[in-house]
């Protein structure tokens, strides 16, 4: 039966240990938002060595589908230059969210995002598995933003809706040309999938457009923005504003920071993407730590099939040597699991069961707060 992604939570609300604060408002961490191992937040990083950095695809160059395939191999994550998206839009997106965040709290909760639902203001849906709080908040986009908006901006809600209606139409066509780039960078062509036809034209895939906002915090070594999780998506093109903050885990390295590039966009690697090929690209591991001095915008563009298509491992990639390491799954059951059993999800539709310890893609083993 089709399902949409709107369906995806019904079955499985989420309810916080805690009542959440406005940390808008707030000049002191409260002991709710202290992330007392500090060893998780803070150990190890990269960044002071600057041994290792993500890699950087410029979309234009000769070499960019060999570029893509090799950063979704090592890292799960690369940020993309020259990508067509024209930098007038990604300001009047920031602008539209930083908008959105500067409303009084009374204001936001009137878009509040249902226990069950996708859409609306609140704080990460994966709260619930921390006994502390986070120091963000954030607003999810499913489909048009008009319902929403207005509630927001009873008066001027038809321009902000008119930039993010026209920020959604132009990464689905990103979106579009990177799914064909690394599906053709693991040797598949649009030929091979019955689903990709569709996800490069207009009506395209499927996807959430969430904001984030992290205000300047008062102790940031000891708070936490976003905790560690990998994404129940294909893939996600972020938008970061000119603050760092995301840092993705990569093997050896620890923690290492994503730096904002002006104009650039991060691509990370999906557990959708992770089930398609295999393993062979691997979703990354990724959280967002916050600043004392400044505040933090981010905007990803988390991209899906469409919600009731089954996803499995590529047939061209398995084989009686390969044999397919995941079970088929929808997107909508997906985000059931991973609602249901956060970073062990991608355990949870693995065929064989692996034995205890031994599974380096169950991302449940780090520990996370
Ligand atoms: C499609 C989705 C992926 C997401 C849950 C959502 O319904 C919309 C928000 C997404 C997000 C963004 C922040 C991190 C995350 C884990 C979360 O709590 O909400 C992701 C979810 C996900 O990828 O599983
Ligand atoms: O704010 C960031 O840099 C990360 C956001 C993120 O991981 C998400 O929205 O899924
Ligand atoms: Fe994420």
């Amino acid at each position: 039966m089709p399902s949409r992604l709107s369906d995806a939570f019904i079955g499985h609300p989420v309810h916080l240990h805690q009542k959440h604060l406005d940390i808008n408002s707030l000049e002191e961490l409260p002991d709710s938002f202290k992330w007392t191992q500090v060893e998780d937040i803070n150990h190890p990083i990269t960044d002071s060595f600057m041994s290792e950095s993500v890699p950087v695809v410029d979309l234009l160059h000769p070499n960019a589908l060999e570029n893509i395939g090799q950063a979704c191999k090592n890292w799960g994550v690369f940020q993309v230059i020259n990508h067509g998206i024209p930098s007038s839009l990604l300001d009047g997106v920031e602008n539209t969210s930083k908008s959105l965040f500067s409303l009084p709290i009374q204001q936001k909760v009137k878009a509040a995002r249902p226990a069950d639902g996708v859409s609306g203001y609140g704080f990460a849906r994966i709260s619930s598995f921390f006994s502390k709080l986070m120091w963000s908040e954030g607003f999810t986009i499913v489909g048009s933003p008009v319902e929403h908006f207005r509630q927001l901006w009873p008066q001027d809600f038809s321009k902000f809706c008119g930039v993010v209606e026209e920020y959604q139409g132009e990464m689905q066509k990103l979106a579009g040309k990177l799914m064909l780039l690394m599906l053709h960078s693991l040797g598949i062509t649009k030929e091979d999938l019955s689903w990709v036809g569709p996800l490069t034209e207009s009506k395209g895939g499927c996807a959430a457009l969430q904001m984030n906002h992290y205000p300047a915090c008062p102790d940031p070594d000891q708070a936490m923005g976003l905790a560690a999780h990998t994404d129940s998506t294909l893939f996600t093109i972020l938008y970061q504003n000119n603050t760092s903050g995301l840092q993705v885990l990569k093997e050896g390295a620890g923690w290492v920071t994503v730096p904002p590039i002006p104009g650039a966009l991060v691509v990370n690697v999906g557990d959708l993407l992770h089930i398609l090929s295999n393993g062979l690209y691997p979703s990354v591991l990724h959280r967002a730590m916050v600043n004392r001095t400044k505040e933090r915008l981010s905007l990803a563009y988390l991209y899906g099939p469409q919600p009731s298509v089954q996803i499995s491992p590529l047939p061209k990639l398995v084989g009686p040597s390969q044999p397919p390491l995941y079970r088929p799954v929808t997107w909508t059951e997906y985000l059931g699991t991973k609602a249901k059993h956060f970073n062990k999800a991608l355990s949870c539709v693995k065929v064989c069961a692996p034995m205890k310890g031994l599974d380096a893609n169950d991302h449940s083993r780090v520990r996370v707060g």
